[in-house]
């Protein structure tokens, strides 16, 4: 079984338990009272005609307490605390990891983070079941993940529409030029390179320049993992990088607030000007 495989079957199995607890009906009816998402695509950047575009590199800063290729990162008494300083470094949208598994993530953490901050907030989760959208959306989350390898076309494109009609984005990820064009088939506004392999878990920057290029130019091309220093923020903007989504590299630093200001300085520099 694949780490992902792996990391799904227990993501089913703890929503079973959640969905006994609290019916799609019940969600559903809080997903629809919710406060209004904001909107993440304009957060990070985006704007239907690209010449409209500014050339800020923007950051996806998350709460990341452990991960099955690291273990134990930080402990995070406070997801709020670590948000709140995340925002007041300047970063666009706050992503919390709430699969509790691997990664020690919850909704409570969720819930802690929307309270704390103004921005986005992505539920950064494995989305495998259209309950797990109406729950982001009920618990304030104005962005999901919806990871190409686990999700085949047609639940893709189905998982893309729902989150649109609860008026929240989706970060569409992806590792391929095959789950590039299936992306863009599924009409994904903000996409992610994701250079983690979720088979070996190895970690290669160079991915991000081979596949940027594919991308199309009103999507928000979001680079993912492995961002240790403001050189890699300023090799990713250089190669196209809208935004950067950065865990590891800010929850364990000294200094969250800025090194999330640094990482956007040295990647606005290196973004190419129009
Ligand atoms: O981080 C992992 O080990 C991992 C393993 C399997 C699936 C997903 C995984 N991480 C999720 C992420 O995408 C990262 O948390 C995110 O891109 C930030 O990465 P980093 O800055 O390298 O912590």
């Amino acid at each position: 079984m694949s780490v992902l495989d792996d990391i799904i079957a227990g993501v089913r199995e703890d929503l079973g338990a959640r969905r006994a607890h609290a019916p799609l009906e019940q969600v559903k009816e809080q997903a629809l009272a919710a406060a209004p998402a904001r909107d993440a695509y304009q957060a990070l950047g985006g704007h239907a005609d690209p010449a409209q575009r500014d050339t800020t590199l923007r950051v996806i800063s998350e709460v990341k307490r452990k991960s099955p290729s690291k273990g134990a990162l930080a402990d995070i008494p406070e997801p709020a605390v670590l948000a709140a300083e995340y925002q007041a470094g300047g970063a666009s949208v706050i992503s919390v990891l709430t699969e509790a598994r691997r990664f020690g993530g919850s909704l409570d953490d969720l819930d802690a983070v929307r309270a704390a901050v103004q921005i986005p907030v992505l539920r950064k989760d494995f989305t495998v079941d259209e309950y797990q959208i109406y729950e982001a959306r009920a618990h304030g989350a104005d962005l999901v993940l919806l990871i190409v390898a686990a999700l085949d076309d047609q639940t893709l494109a189905s998982f893309l529409e729902l989150t649109h009609d609860l008026g929240m984005n989706a970060l569409v990820e992806t590792h391929t030029e095959e789950e590039i064009a299936r992306a863009i088939a599924a009409g994904a506004k903000i996409i992610g390179v994701n250079v983690r392999n979720l088979k070996t878990l190895d970690v290669d920057p160079a991915t991000f320049g081979k596949l940027a290029p594919l991308l199309p130019a009103d999507a928000v091309i979001v680079a993912e993992s492995g961002v240790e220093s403001t050189v890699q923020v300023a090799d990713y903007a250089a190669a196209g990088a809208d935004a950067i989504l950065v865990g590891e590299a800010l929850v364990k630093h000294a200094d969250p607030r800025g090194t999330v200001a640094e990482f956007i300085a040295a990647g606005t520099a290196a973004k190419p000007q129009r």
